[in-house]
């Protein structure tokens, strides 16, 4: 495994689009019991109910964060209301501020783990965010000067009155307990509820100065990892909407394809609108060639492509047969090369049969992704790539050898003559030092060495 790690250095990245500021709580059992006490356990129970997908008012906020306290699932779920930002900064200390989005944290992570080259854009760059990016000469940013491409650490680059965007996140632990009302709540696994923040000022989208460039980037690089698409809006003031964002996005997508025909991954990220996740699915998964997701994710997704019972049975009971039926339908529905499915107790691939590599290899290839997480779990950060050796002593988890046979018993119902399913458990961390961006260091563990596994067969 450590000769795929190490094949996976040489590569060169593109990454695209969100950086932001994770402004970290660890929760605490007081914080919940004053919440409730403030809000009211039945106005709570009966929002819960509601199931609000945007945070408008504080009991949207305490609703889902309760949902996800007691499934114990990760959550994202944007603001929309910029008037209680100073409602959340009075009851909360913010424990820690670190760099977050799926760029902000693939960047450094490569970056610390000596790949090649790792190329970070965000069309907002503010000093503070800039200063966040791990300062070594593999890790630039994409500026135009002179009519020319140049490419520069993040900290020569930043612009003075650029805005900020600031998450917030409730990091959650396994076996806390409160009460709602007369229910007692324990929860059942440790993770993560992201408040994003949504602000007309940050737009998913490549300059138009950079734009004419993206061939050129992609001619540089091996691969290029996409997300943020979540923080499009419907509506914006100036008349634009999602389809116009889209349509750009489709756009990036085929000019960094134009020179060399590089693969692509999109990190999917949770999208509570309905339309906005359709036409996100529909309109940038069929253009990418691997996607990566986790298991609540997996459920939008299934209920948005019309599966609502599956995506119910998949949230519910995470049960591997599920996953892998949902899995497939992705696979075919929007053609895609490969999907990777993250989960509390398992990893997952899905190609189709005729995929180049074969399942040893995919699996490996997963093996590298958990033990990043693991690593990145029990250390709080990936520093540099001694660090994998670290993942490498955590053990799989308690339902390592579960997962596996339910694996062969689901191989032996479902369809899978025209599929390559791998599966493999996780390596988790009990006390984890936090949660936040596991999700984006698998999918980067795993595209990359999925890259390099391909460059070594040849076919790449
Ligand atoms: N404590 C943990 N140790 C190792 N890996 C973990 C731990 N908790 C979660 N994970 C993995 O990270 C993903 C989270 O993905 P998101 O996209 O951030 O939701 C989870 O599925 C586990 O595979
Ligand atoms: O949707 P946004 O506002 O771009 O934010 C994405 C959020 O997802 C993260 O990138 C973490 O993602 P994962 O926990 O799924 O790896 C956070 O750092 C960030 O706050
Ligand atoms: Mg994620």
């Amino acid at each position: 495994m450590i000769d795929i790690f190490q094949e996976a250095q040489k590569l060169s990245l593109y990454l695209a689009y969100n950086i932001n500021v994770d402004a970290i709580v660890y929760l605490k059992t007081e914080h919940i019991e004053k919440l409730i006490s403030e809000l009211g356990a039945e106005n709570i129970r009966r929002r819960m109910d509601e199931y609000p997908r945007e945070i408008n008012e504080p009991i949207d906020f305490v609703a889902r964060l309760i949902h996800a306290l007691k499934t114990g699932k990760p959550m994202a779920v944007p603001l929309v209301n910029e008037k209680i930002h100073t409602w959340f900064d009075k009851r909360f200390k913010y424990d820690v501020e670190r760099m977050g989005g799926q760029v902000g944290i693939i960047a450094n992570l490569l970056a610390n783990l000596d790949f090649k080259k790792v190329i970070a854009y965000s069309p907002v760059l503010a000093k503070r965010q800039a200063q966040m990016f791990v300062n070594k000469p593999n890790l630039l940013y994409p500026v135009v000067e002179n009519g020319k491409l140049v490419l520069k650490k993040p900290i020569e680059a930043y612009r003075e009155n650029d805005p900020i965007k600031v998450n917030r996140i409730f990091e959650f632990r396994k076996g806390m307990r409160f009460k709602l009302g007369n229910e007692i709540i324990e929860v059942p696994h440790s993770g993560r509820f992201i408040v994003a923040s949504r602000f007309e000022s940050i737009r998913i989208e490549t300059k138009e100065n950079l734009k004419p460039f993206l061939p050129e980037i992609g001619e540089i690089v091996d691969g290029a990892i996409l997300s943020g698409y979540q923080g499009i809006k419907k509506r914006y003031s100036d008349g634009k909407d999602a389809n116009y964002y889209l349509r750009k996005a489709k756009e990036d997508i085929m000019l960094l394809k134009r020179k060399k025909d590089i693969k692509v991954h999109v990190e999917f990220a949770s999208i509570q609108d309905r339309e906005l996740r359709k036409k996100v699915i529909y309109n940038i998964f069929p253009l990418a060639d691997s996607v990566g997701m986790d298991e609540s994710e997996i459920a939008y997704i299934l209920n948005s492509l019309g599966y609502p019972k599956l995506a119910d049975r998949i949230f519910n009971y995470n049960r591997i047969e599920d996953t892998v039926l949902g899995g497939k339908i992705i696979l075919d529905e929007l053609n895609l090369e490969i999907l990777q499915i993250h989960t509390i107790y398992y990893l997952m691939y899905i190609t189709h049969k005729d995929n180049p590599l074969s399942e040893d290899g995919l699996r490996q290839s997963l093996e590298i992704a958990t033990t990043l997480a693991a690593a990145r779990a029990f250390l709080g950060d990936i520093k540099s790539p001694e660090d994998f050796k670290v993942g490498l002593k955590v053990p799989y988890n308690e339902y390592g050898e579960f997962v596996k046979l339910r694996f062969e018993e689901a191989k032996r119902k479902l369809r899978m003559k025209e599929y390559k399913v791998v599966i493999i458990p996780t390596r988790l961390v009990k006390n984890p030092v936090s949660t936040v961006g596991l999700g984006d260091t698998i999918s980067a563990g795993a595209f990359s060495s999925y890259l390099a596994l391909l460059r070594r067969k040849g076919v790449y």
